[in-house]
């Protein structure tokens, strides 16, 4: 099966290829090679657009920054000691330690469940650190050093794990990320789960730096607010609320990440490192950035709509993953016990009634109305604080598609009767 035709054919043009990439003795992936440079730029883009008076999306950026203003030391050093808080949380004793899925050799992957504990540790520490002088107002400042720092980590990194895959056993390698191409291998990562002792190191980059650090970024840029105009503004309380809630939700639910495709089949390469580290963190709270810089007024009556609007989507996001996980886990729940099911041969089955009877990835709508939510306090007026949406939309689209195409192979005729019994992906009656 196809694995990222959106690098891949960037390199053949064609379909039909092998899972492993690019066949010996291909040019080096163009597809591959342009993410690892636009991505980051991008990231730079979106970060200067946000505070210049215009924020055009579009447009260029207002100035190019000089290396001395993206580079500091002490940006460095902050970003590697918020890594190592993180990792020392992560290695406080859990709630539970959950199993992964079954791996080619057999065994299964243990993983402690406390992303909560570590968010909530974290807000005690920061709490404390405020109250005692630390001056968290002025991390907005650092935005552009910060986010150099973490993708120069990012890169680094991903290197070392290049390194560490080429001594890993056959069976550690990811089924893409191994085509003997360099630039896509070390693009989209060669060992499937790479750990040092029991330190999983995609599991504990996919949750927490990022998350944890994308709401730190939100709550300085609320303050900051604070300092500059004597208290925070009400779009900037409905940003900071609704993504906090996000990030909550996904720490508390962490279990679940065990189960999607970037833990079960994708290696960990620059890719996820750099979403992990970077994009997640810096251009995810491009909302609070973006209200830092532009004060939007927004009254009672709108914010209760929009508020009503991001309940909306919360309510169909985790209604969604919260039946397939209980559904998974327990086919006989009373929860959803009732629930149509298809057969399929593997002998899992499919639901095709309640949330998964409605569209085939109603988790993906859910999350898609909470983006707009996210968006609608900046106002209409600019298309930067939109930039979320339209990326999240494109990002959900090609991985609907990546996931449909393995369900297919996975399930086989059981996945077309269910795709002919609920014949639309995302949103009813539109696509
Ligand atoms: N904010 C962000 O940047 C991102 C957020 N997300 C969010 O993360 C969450 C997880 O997403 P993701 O990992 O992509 O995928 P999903 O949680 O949607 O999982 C897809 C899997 O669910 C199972 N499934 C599909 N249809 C059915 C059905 N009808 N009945 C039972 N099981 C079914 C299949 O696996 P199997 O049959 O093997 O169980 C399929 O492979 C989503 O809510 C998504 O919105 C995801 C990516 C980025
Ligand atoms: C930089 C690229 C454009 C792509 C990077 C992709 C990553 C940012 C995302 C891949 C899958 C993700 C998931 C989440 C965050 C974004 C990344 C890491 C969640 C943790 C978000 C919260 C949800 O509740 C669960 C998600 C799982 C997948």
């Amino acid at each position: 099966m196809p694995r990222e035709p959106w690098i891949w054919k960037g390199a053949c043009g064609g379909q039909g290829e092998p899972e492993s990439g690019p066949p010996d003795g291909s040019p080096p992936s163009p597809g591959a090679a342009a993410l690892m440079l636009l991505l980051p730029v991008t990231m730079f883009h979106l970060l200067l657009v946000a505070r210049s008076g215009p924020a055009r999306l579009l447009g260029p950026p207002p100035y190019l920054p000089g290396l001395e203003e993206l580079w500091s030391p002490w940006a460095l050093l902050l970003c590697l000691t918020w890594l190592g808080l993180q990792a020392a949380l992560y290695l406080l004793p859990a709630r539970k330690v959950a199993e992964g899925q079954e791996l080619k050799d057999k065994s299964r992957l243990r993983y402690p469940i406390n992303g909560f504990q570590a968010l909530v540790l974290t807000a005690l520490l920061v709490g404390l650190g405020v109250s005692a002088g630390l001056p968290l107002s002025a991390l907005p400042e650092m935005l552009l050093p910060l986010a150099f720092a973490a993708t120069l980590t990012a890169f680094i990194f991903s290197l070392l794990l290049y390194l560490k895959a080429l001594v890993a056993p056959a069976s550690a390698l990811a089924p893409g990320g191994n085509s003997g191409n360099l630039i896509y291998d070390f693009f989209l990562g060669r060992e499937l789960n790479p750990r040092i002792c029991s330190f999983d190191f995609k599991y504990f980059c996919e949750l927490r730096p990022g998350l944890i650090g994308w709401v730190l970024i939100n709550l300085a840029l609320l303050m900051q607010e604070a300092e500059l105009r004597g208290s925070p503004s009400l779009a900037m309380w409905l940003v900071n609320g609704f993504q906090l809630l996000y990030v909550a939700d996904a720490l508390w639910y962490e279990e679940a990440v065990l189960t999607t495709m970037d833990i079960i089949h994708d290696g960990f390469g620059f890719m996820l490192a750099f979403g992990d580290l970077a994009w997640v963190p810096f251009t995810y709270s491009l909302q609070a950035q973006f209200l830092l810089y532009h004060p939007q007024p927004l009254g009672w009556p709108l914010a209760s709509f929009i508020c009503l609007i991001n309940a909306v989507g919360y309510y169909i996001f985790r209604g969604a993953n919260s039946q397939k996980n209980t559904f998974r886990k327990n086919p006989s729940d009373p929860r959803v016990a009732d629930l149509e099911t298809i057969s399929t041969a593997t002998g899992r089955r499919l639901l095709v009634s309640g949330w998964w009877g409605m569209v085939r990835h109603p988790n993906y709508l859910g999350d898609l109305i909470m983006a707009l939510a996210w968006s609608l306090p900046c106002g209409v007026f600019h298309l930067l604080p939109y930039f979320y949406f339209l990326y999240f939309t494109a990002l959900l689209v090609h991985r609907e598609d990546r996931d449909e195409r393995q369900c297919l192979q996975k399930y086989g005729l059981a996945w077309h009767e269910y795709c002919q019994r609920v014949p639309y992906r995302i949103v009813p009656y539109v696509y």
